[in-house]
């Protein structure tokens, strides 16, 4: 499994957020994980990356337990298995491009040097803009910078967390296609955490997260 939650719990001062929460990816899975705002898929996210520890219950990234491990463990878990795509693009503003990928290489201990980097960059339609600052990319350009750099280290699991709801249609599709494409050549397992409807149309697995806090209340 590239990523298997079994039994999980979590609160948030008394708050149950999930509560015996399991799931499960196959390597090379490409899945969906739907919940409207507030329903707990940041903090799910969190707890797949070791940000957040569960009250109870296991998750393993491509069969390492990432429960039961200290921060510094985590941390090396998550560099070494995990490439997330965030909403905002996070880029050391000092750096190009180019200059970013090397950093995150650096920070994941990935493999394949300079070459790899100029070839990710090529690879997701932003040749021209190698040495480009982060505030001189466009939002479509930063999407995929940011798409870029989740795959230099060769991740087990690409996290993608709300990658289209702020795009059009048009754009909502290229991206959805662009990070399936990416995740089957790099051979990496694909989750997209999301509250947009419009990609259920574009991928099969479907995993719905609700509103344990309402559940508990009512
Ligand atoms: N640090 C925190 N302390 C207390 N409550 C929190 C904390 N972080 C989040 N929450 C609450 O937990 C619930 C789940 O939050 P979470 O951010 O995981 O939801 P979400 O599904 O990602 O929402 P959105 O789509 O709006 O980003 C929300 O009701 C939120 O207010």
């Amino acid at each position: 499994m590239s990523l298997l939650l079994q039994h999980v719990a979590f609160h948030y001062a008394g708050r149950p957020i999930l509560d015996d929460f399991s799931f499960a990816m196959e390597p090379g899975e490409h899945s969906l994980l739907i919940g409207a705002s507030g329903s707990g898929k940041s903090t799910l996210v969190n707890l797949v990356c070791g940000l957040l520890t569960p009250d109870s219950g296991t998750i393993a990234i491509a069969g390492e337990s990432m429960t039961g491990l200290g921060p510094a463990r985590r941390d090396d878990l998550r560099r070494r298995r995990i490439g997330l795509v965030f909403q905002t693009l996070r880029l050391v503003s000092a750096l190009d491009l180019t200059g970013n990928m090397l950093l995150a290489q650096r920070l994941v201990g990935g493999t394949g040097g300079r070459d790899r980097v100029a070839m990710l960059i090529e690879r997701l339609g932003l040749g021209h803009r190698a040495h480009a600052l982060p505030r001189q990319l466009s939002q479509g350009e930063a999407q995929r910078a940011a798409i870029a750099r989740a795959l230099i280290g060769q991740p087990d699991l690409i996290i993608a967390d709300e990658p289209t709801s702020a795009l059009d249609h048009a754009n909502m599709e290229k991206v959805v296609t662009l990070l399936r494409e990416c995740a089957r050549e790099a051979g990496s397992s694909l989750l997209i955490v999301t509250h947009d409807d419009r990609l259920r149309d574009h991928v099969a697995s479907v995993r719905e997260i609700g509103p344990m806090a309402e559940q508990a209340a009512a």
